[in-house]
């Protein structure tokens, strides 16, 4: 029996929930618990899951076999280096968080181990190989999501106005193009993917490779990778593009998920890329 803990049980916890209902029902897998901001908030729905808050984390550390992040970018870099200097397993999937530098070096340094999952999008097994033979020379990622979706508190009033007002005979725009790092501080909730990607293509240097220097091959990566974000009025679901050439081949991979189903906000295909990370992980236990 492997003891989960949680950190973040939105969409994505509760979606994972369900989708390891069989692993639960057989005895192979317990949920401990679900650290969230706000245990008491009323939900919609009465959980089996105890809830706990965050600042009780480390107490709850020491039973757990795997912990699985999915509470978003600020929660992974409060707390991922936390799991990891604890000695535990760690699936992340705010990626995100990745592209900060000292939470960075924490999730790398061990001695817990950091599982990163492919989340909203794949294909990494070409491009990982490709790029480890030094077969990809561009890569990038076009992200296009419905423009009222990509609000941000940042933004200016004309700023918002422009996404707000697009009507669905406008054209798709391009909100941003640039590199994950600025993406991801960005839009936080929207391009883990991009972050995703480099971790895809970087140098794979042996596990025992002080965390310093598996940070700075994840830099590396971080700069090959393009991003645009695209704002559509017509957009139903994310759109990911993924292009990559190099010496390996021409690559073009588009990934267009269908929505959770309890919350069409959120691609279904991240609780079940992580739902698979944790079935991986609790078989090599
Ligand atoms: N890798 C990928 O492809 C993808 C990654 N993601 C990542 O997954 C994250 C979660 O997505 P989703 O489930 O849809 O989000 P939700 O907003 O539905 O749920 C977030 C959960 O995390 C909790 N939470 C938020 N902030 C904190 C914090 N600082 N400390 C502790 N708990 C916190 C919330 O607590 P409470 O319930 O108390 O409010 C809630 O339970 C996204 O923000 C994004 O970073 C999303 C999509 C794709
Ligand atoms: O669900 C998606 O399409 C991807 C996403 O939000 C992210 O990467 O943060």
């Amino acid at each position: 029996m492997a003891d989960i803990l949680l950190i973040g049980y939105g969409t994505i916890g509760q979606d994972l929930v369900s989708l390891l209902e069989p692993e639960i029902a057989r005895g192979e897998i317990r949920i401990l618990a679900a650290a969230v901001r706000d245990p008491q908030k009323p939900r919609p729905t009465a959980s089996a899951v105890p809830l706990i808050h965050t600042d009780k984390l480390a107490n709850y550390l020491p039973q757990a076999d795997l912990v699985v992040e999915c509470a978003g970018v600020p929660a992974a870099i409060s707390h991922g280096s936390e799991v990891i200097s604890a000695g535990r397993e760690m699936i992340l999937t705010s990626v995100g968080a990745l592209a900060h530098r000292d939470a960075r070096l924490g999730m790398l340094s061990g001695p817990g181990k950091l599982t990163v999952t492919n989340g909203a999008i794949g294909g990494f097994d070409l491009l990982g190989a490709a790029a480890q033979a030094g077969g990809i020379a561009e890569i990038s990622i076009q992200t296009s999501k419905l423009a009222a979706s990509l609000v941000r508190p940042w933004m200016t009033q004309a700023e918002r106005a422009r996404l707000q007002d697009l009507t669905p005979t406008d054209e798709a725009f391009v909100l941003f193009d640039g590199n994950p790092t600025d993406a991801i501080e960005k839009f936080p909730a929207n391009v883990n993917v991009a972050v995703a990607l480099a971790w895809a293509t970087r140098e794979l240097l042996p596990a025992d490779a002080p965390g310093a220097e598996q940070s700075q091959a994840f830099e590396r990566a971080l700069a090959q990778v393009r991003v645009r974000i695209l704002a559509d009025p017509n957009a139903r679901l994310s759109l990911h593009v993924i292009r990559a050439s190099g010496p390996a081949g021409t690559y073009e991979f588009s990934l267009e998920n269908a929505p959770s189903p309890s919350n069409p906000r959120t691609s279904g295909l991240t609780a079940m890329s992580v739902a698979r990370d944790v079935r991986e992980s609790i078989l090599r236990c």
